[in-house]
């Protein structure tokens, strides 16, 4: 047995599916989950010692590759002088400050320690604002795993055949509208109809937790006048999208403002840490300012804000977001090309440093019925003949891939030569 099998079995003894998060256990890929030991740069390494090129990022917050000398050092430093305090911190107010400066959409922002809490919040607030109980999520996009946004949810949800959890009491979910992606006409005539009951509409800007969707031509402009009409909440959740597809996120990408915005991922470093923000107006009925309760023992960690800060700071150079594009649109080009030589219908989409790959001969992806008209089975066969390859993708057909900023040229060749024969041997399959 090799390490990864032998801890994956003893790791079912004690933790559930022996993963903490559903979307690490292999379940739609098939076999073990690789355990890793060891990360720097584009690569991970398992328990076994194999080395490969990672596109999972942690899930996304890798953008600077990982280990890198500048977050690790910031984070020694800050070690030397204690963990956590409970207390206000000078390193909070420059986060606050960098995001509010990067992210002109946030005027005031309030830290958390994950992505589900942002959202969860944000949601919290958008109801406390408006007085209204009713929000509006697509179908596919996921938000964490909060009651109200675990309805038609993407991410693990979606891989594990799930997308609307036992436990969620009835009542939760029936103020959760849930309407398809990219379907400007179904808000419209939702809002027509509801639209004086609904809080918000809380939106993936480019949806990544059912692979990767972009917005189709108007959709996100719709949604920003829509809410304006119906004195709806928009919010933007950037958690994935954040510092990644631009500097000033998914927002500044395809210039629309949201009312709030949700981070976390890249805006951590590493580190457990979220935030939502956005208008002064919406922002001030948090308390201690207002009456909406939000709360974090671990909020505005230092050693998090000491990762995240470093990070957005080295992620604030000219050029680097054209640098991680490039590398991506290079990589896919790449596989799109040997795709067509084995005759293997495939397409990509791309926004910025994030991808998603389909076995599909679709001209494009636009809705959640494209992904889940593509070959997942296909998928599962490519990801371990990649996995072989040396080359660690995201185990599930319904997850965005991610690339860093410490991908170049030598990653790029050992991800094309994988692939080349990948997609020789699903010819022959
Ligand atoms: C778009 C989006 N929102 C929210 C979340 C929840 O974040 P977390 O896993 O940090 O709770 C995630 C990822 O899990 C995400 O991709
Ligand atoms: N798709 C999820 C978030 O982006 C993956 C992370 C997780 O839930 O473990």
């Amino acid at each position: 047995m090799s390490r990864s099998e032998t801890l994956f079995a003893n790791a079912q003894k004690h933790i559930p599916g022996g993963v903490n998060s559903p979307v690490r256990a292999f379940k739609s890929v098939g076999g073990t989950p690789l355990f890793f030991k060891h990360a720097i740069g584009a690569y991970v390494t398992d328990e076994d010692d194999k080395r490969y090129v990672d596109y999972v990022g942690s899930w996304g917050p890798m953008i600077l590759g990982h280990s890198h000398p500048d977050v690790l050092d910031a984070v020694r430093r800050q070690l030397e002088h204690g963990l956590s305090y409970g207390a206000p911190t000078a390193l909070e107010v420059e986060m606050a400050d960098l995001v509010c400066s990067l992210v002109p959409s946030m005027e005031m922002v309030r830290m958390v320690s994950s992505g589900t809490e942002a959202t969860m919040s944000a949601i919290r607030l958008a109801r406390g604002f408006t007085g209204r109980d009713s929000i509006i999520k697509f179908e596919g996009c996921y938000h964490g795993h909060s009651d109200s946004l675990l309805v038609k949810a993407g991410s693990g949800a979606l891989t594990l055949g799930v997308p609307s959890s036992p436990g969620v009491p009835a009542a939760f979910a029936q103020h959760t509208l849930t309407l398809p992606f990219n379907d400007i006409d179904a808000v419209e005539k939702t809002l027509a109809e509801v639209g004086n009951e609904v809080a918000c509409i809380i939106v993936e800007p480019v949806a990544g937790n059912m692979n990767c969707v972009p917005p189709a031509p108007g959709f996100l402009e719709g949604l920003r006048s829509l809410c304006d009409k119906h004195g709806v909440v928009l919010i933007f959740d950037e958690v994935m999208t954040g510092f990644r597809v631009a500097l000033g996120g998914a927002q500044a990408h395809f210039g629309i403002t949201p009312d709030l915005s949700t981070f976390g991922k890249i805006i951590g470093g590493g580190m457990p840490v979220g935030c939502f923000g956005g208008k002064r107006e919406i922002m001030s009925h948090i308390a201690p300012l207002g009456p909406v309760y939000q709360a974090g023992t671990l909020s505005g960690n230092p050693l998090a804000m000491a990762a995240g800060l470093t990070t957005l700071k080295l992620i604030s150079r000219p050029g680097f977001h054209a640098e991680l594009t490039d590398y991506t649109s290079r990589m896919l080009d790449g596989l799109q090309q040997r795709a067509d030589a084995a005759g293997i219908p495939f397409v990509t989409t791309q926004v910025g440093g994030m991808f998603g790959l389909y076995f599909s001969g679709a001209d494009s992806i636009v809705t959640f019925q494209d992904v889940m008209s593509s070959d997942a089975d296909r998928f599962k066969r490519f990801f371990h003949l990649m996995l072989d390859g040396g080359v660690y993708l995201a185990p599930s057909a319904y997850e965005a891939g991610f690339t860093s900023i410490a991908h170049g040229d030598k990653e790029l060749a050992i991800t094309l030569d994988a692939a080349e024969r990948a997609f020789a041997q699903l010819k022959l399959a």
